[in-house]
Order: structure tokens, then C-alpha cells, then sequence
């Protein structure tokens, strides 16, 4: 009974010191609107467990100002930004007060993540470094081939390719972080990646750590009833490091063999113009290496899969798109490179409308406020967690009339509308870093898009009686959202 009591004790003193500090946080300026909440717990009983994007949205119309809105739960302060506007002013204009990340308990501080690539800003630079244009073109002959490897596996096997398009994203993204290839799709580094990411998502879902919410929880022993979290975070944060050693490990034995293919790891860890990289920069490169597998795997992977749903569940745009890329292949009578983009207009506009009508991260990555602030005569303060609705941005009907509907033709003709690469990659400072690569990437994604076009017409799937079955829209939710894409249709050209 007794540690039973002291936890329910300290569980008691720990949310009237919340209430009291919540209390005395009250200032003359208001915060901004939001939904009603209960003292104490705020929204915590009504926040959505699904697509909260959604709700954002519908809280921002129904309770907002100007769709901003405010709220907390259990005394964690956020701030909802649902419109571009909003975000630039302050994302972007006043990003010396909004580039800092939120560093939750048990993501960050109990996980023991602090040289994660998500919150510091030194990786920028050795993103920057290593993911120039020239070092870009050093992979295109490795996208190019995985692109085919894709469609080959896509003509075979086609019922598996959510699964052709993770191993394609897995392949490219660990040739280019560790010069790696991967040859299966059991391959053990991206099991293990995979794994990690599993992890890193259970870790990162909004809401579901008590312990983010009350900090103090943090300093129970893990014996402690109810104290489970400290155990699994000690245990998680052990296996997530080790998975990023071992890749880690292996460039390093390449290198000493002399075999290594060049790559992210290799070039930061002997520069061709410096001295070999010490102990403290070998840490950051392996867990900036580690990063780039979280960071760009699953968001390739849910642009490709919207990519294939929408020409399922879009005929037309399909057809368009696919004359396009057969008007190329009848004038030069071969496959398209990584060379022909511009010959590609319209699919331009279709990676345009990927990219909006279903955005891969429809609420970005928190930023976080490092001093107080007003805007629109409401109080920001410090330490709020601020919150880019990226998905409202997206389907915001001012800016992208029938904002459900998918149609490149949007971003065509003489006055197209907004191109949502200015918000589908975030803000300010804190912008994709991937942005660089992600142009390289997405160059292979372009790609495996017109070679998949040349090769496959794609449609709804049919029942065994031959009767088309018609998929239902729905995502799935997590800081990395995917349509969710059961099956279709393939047939060769
Ligand atoms: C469809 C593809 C992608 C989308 C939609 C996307 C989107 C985003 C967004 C919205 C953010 C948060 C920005 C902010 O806080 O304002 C972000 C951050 C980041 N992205 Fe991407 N991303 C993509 C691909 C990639 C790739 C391929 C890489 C690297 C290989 C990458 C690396 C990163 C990193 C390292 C950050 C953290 C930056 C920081 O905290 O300073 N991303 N991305």
C-alpha cells in the first residue's frame, strides 16, 4: 500500500502545483481563443486521438480568431496556426522567437535524445555541406536504377507495393547516408530502421505521455507503480542508439578496408578538405546519419503512395500525365532520365497537387516559443508549443478552391494557384532541412512517377466477379500521415 499512496500523493501535489502555476501564468494581455476546457486538464478529455489536423481546423472556424487558436492540456500551452499567413508572420518574420523546438520528457529528456537531428540546429550545416547540387548528381545514377528496380518489382509483384515503394525509399536513403545498398527487403539495416521508426513514433504521439504533460513524474524511480515509462524509455532509448551505431560501424570498417562508396558518413567522417573528423563530430554524424532515415524515409514514402492513389482514384489526370510521358518516349525513343525533368510540365503540377491534397506531415514539427510575445493583442508566452496546421493551409477553400477535389490543373495557366512547396516543407529556420536532398530525391521520385507511367495503367481494384471495388480516403495519423492504400489495380502497357 505505502508506494501506492506516496503516488497517488505525489501525483496530487503535482497537479495543484500545475494549477498553481497555471494560475499565476494569468496576464492582463489575453491568450488567444479556443475551445472551452476544464481548469487543470484544459482539452485533454476532448483532444482528438485521430487526424487532429481536422479538428484544428474546425476549432480554429468555430472558436478562433482569424483561425488562430490557443489552448492547453494539463497545463502544456499551444497555439494552432491554420493559416499560411499566420505561420510566415510568425514562423518565418519573427523567427528569432519561434525556431526552438519543444523538447518533450519522454521523447527528448528520458530517451536521452538531445543530439537528435530534430532538435538541434548544428546539422543544418553538415546538411548543408554534403547535399550541395554538384554532391547531388553523384547519386542520380543510383536513383535512376532503383527507379527501375521499383517498377520492375511494381510489374511482378504489384500487390505488394506499398512495399516496393518503402524498400525503394529505404534503398536510395541509405546509399545516400551510408553508401550502403540494399538488396532484399528483409535487408537487417532497414528491419532495424524500420524498427527505429516504429519507436521513435510510439515516443512522439501528442498526448499520449502523461509524463510530458506533468515533467515531475520524470523523477520517480522506475520500480514505482505506474512508472512503467521510465523503463520503457531507458529501454527504447538503448535500442534506437545501437541501431544507429551499427550502419555507423560498418561505413567505418569500410573505410578502413578501403571499400567504402561515398557517401553522407564517409565524406563527413574524412573530408577531402580537413582533417578526419574527432570523437564529439563523429557522434553528431552518426546521429545525423540516423536522422536522415527518419526525416526522409516515411515522408518519401506517403508522396509516393498519395502519387498512386490519386492516379487510381483520378483516370483522368492519369491519362493526361501518361500521354505526356508517351509523347516523350515517341519523339526520343528512350526511357527518360533524371535529365529530362523539364520535358515533364504537367507531372510538375501533379507532384504539386501530391504534395497539397495529402501533405506528409499535415501538422509539420513543433516549434516552440523562447521569450514571450504578442500578436494580434494576444499573449503568446514563453515555452508554448507552436503547432503549423499544415493540412488547413492546404485545404484552405480562399486558396485552393475545392480544396478535396485532386487537380494539377490548379498550378497551371496564367494565374495558378499558391504552390504548396511554400508550406508543405515548414517555416523559417527550421525549414526541411532535407529540402536540398529532398530535391535530389525527388527528382528520383519524378522519376519512378514517369517510369511508372510509361509502364502500368493503374485503377481501382475488382472483386472476384470482376466488379470494381471503390476505395474509401482515409489517413492514417502520426507526425507522418499516409493515405492509406489497400490495393489497386495494375495492368502493362
Ligand atoms: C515529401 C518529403 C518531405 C516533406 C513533406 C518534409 C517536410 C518537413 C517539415 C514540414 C519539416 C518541419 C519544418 C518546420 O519545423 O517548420 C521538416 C523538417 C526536417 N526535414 Fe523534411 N520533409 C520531407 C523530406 C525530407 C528528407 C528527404 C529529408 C532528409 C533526407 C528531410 C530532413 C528533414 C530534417 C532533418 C528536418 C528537421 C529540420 C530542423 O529541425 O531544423 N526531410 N520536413
Amino acid at each position: 500500500m505505502f508506494p501506492l499512496n506516496v503516488g497517488v500523493l505525489t501525483c496530487i501535489g503535482g497537479v495543484i502545483l500545475v494549477y498553481v502555476a497555471f494560475t499565476l501564468n494569468r496576464r492582463s494581455t489575453p491568450y488567444l481563443p479556443g475551445p472551452p476546457s476544464l481548469p487543470i486538464l484544459g482539452v485533454a478529455l476532448k483532444h482528438p486521438k485521430t487526424e487532429f489536423w481536422k479538428t484544428y481546423a474546425e476549432w480554429g472556424r468555430k472558436y478562433g480568431y482569424q483561425g488562430l487558436i490557443s489552448f492547453h492540456v494539463l497545463g502544456r500551452r499551444m497555439v494552432v496556426l491554420n493559416s499560411a499567413a499566420d505561420a510566415i508572420n510568425l514562423l518565418s518574420k519573427r523567427s528569432y522567437i519561434y525556431s526552438d523546438r519543444p523538447f518533450p520528457t519522454m521523447g527528448g529528456l528520458l530517451m536521452r535524445r538531445e543530439k537528435s537531428i530534430f532538435y538541434m540546429r548544428i546539422y543544418r550545416k553538415l546538411m548543408h555541406r554534403s547535399f550541395n547540387p554538384s554532391a547531388a548528381q553523384m547519386y542520380w545514377k543510383m536513383q535512376e536504377q532503383e527507379a527501375r528496380t521499383l517498377v520492375d518489382n511494381i510489374v511482378k509483384f504489384p500487390e505488394k507495393l506499398v512495399e516496393h515503394l518503402r524498400r525503394n525509399a529505404a534503398a536510395v536513403i541509405m546509399k545516400i547516408a551510408y553508401g550502403y545498398s540494399v538488396t532484399r527487403n528483409d535487408d537487417h539495416f532497414v528491419v532495424t530502421a524500420e524498427e527505429h521508426m516504429r519507436i521513435a513514433s510510439l515516443v512522439g504521439a501528442p498526448g499520449k505521455w502523461i509524463v510530458d504533460s506533468l515533467p515531475f513524474l520524470r523523477f520517480l524511480p522506475e520500480w514505482f507503480p505506474g512508472a512503467g515509462f521510465k523503463r520503457q524509455a531507458r529501454q527504447w532509448s538503448e535500442k534506437m542508439y545501437l541501431q544507429s551505431v551499427e550502419p555507423h560501424s560498418w561505413v567505418k570498417q569500410q573505410m578502413a578496408a578501403e571499400t567504402a562508396v561515398p557517401s553522407f558518413t564517409s565524406s563527413l567522417l574524412r573530408p577531402s578538405d580537413g582533417p578526419p573528423a574527432d570523437a564529439e563530430a563523429e557522434d553528431l554524424i552518426l546521429w545525423a546519419a540516423g536522422g536522415l532515415y527518419a526525416a526522409g524515409a516515411d515522408t518519401t514514402v506517403s508522396a509516393t503512395t498519395t502519387f498512386f492513389f490519386a492516379m487510381m482514384m483520378y483516370p483522368a489526370v492519369q491519362r493526361r500525365a501518361q500521354a505526356e510521358v508517351d509523347a516523350f518516349f515517341a519523339a526520343e525513343n528512350r526511357i527518360p532520365t533524371l535529365h529530362d525533368q523539364a520535358a515533364f510540365p504537367y507531372l510538375a503540377c501533379v507532384i504539386k497537387e501530391v504534395l497539397r491534397w495529402a501533405p506528409a506531415t499535415p501538422i509539420g514539427l513543433f516549434h516552440c516559443t523562447s521569450q514571450p510575445d504578442t500578436y494580434k493583442q494576444f499573449l503568446i508566452p514563453a515555452k508554448t508549443t507552436i503547432i503549423a496546421n499544415i493540412w488547413a493551409m492546404m485545404h484552405d477553400e480562399t486558396v485552393y478552391p475545392d480544396s478535396f477535389v485532386f487537380a494539377p490543373e490548379r498550378f497551371m495557366g496564367s494565374n495558378p494557384q499558391t504552390d504548396p512547396r511554400e508550406c508543405a516543407f515548414g517555416f523559417g529556420r527550421r525549414v526541411c532541412a532535407g529540402y536540398a536532398t529532398l530535391l535530389l530525391l525527388w527528382h528520383a521520385t519524378d522519376l519512378q512517377m514517369v517510369l511508372s507511367l510509361l509502364t502500368v495503367n493503374i485503377s481501382k481494384p475488382v472483386d472476384e466477379n470482376g466488379r470494381t471495388i471503390e476505395p474509401e480516403i482515409g489517413f492514417t495519423t502520426a507526425i507522418v500521415s499516409y493515405v492509406r492504400l489497400s490495393s489497386a489495380y495494375f495492368s502493362t502497357i
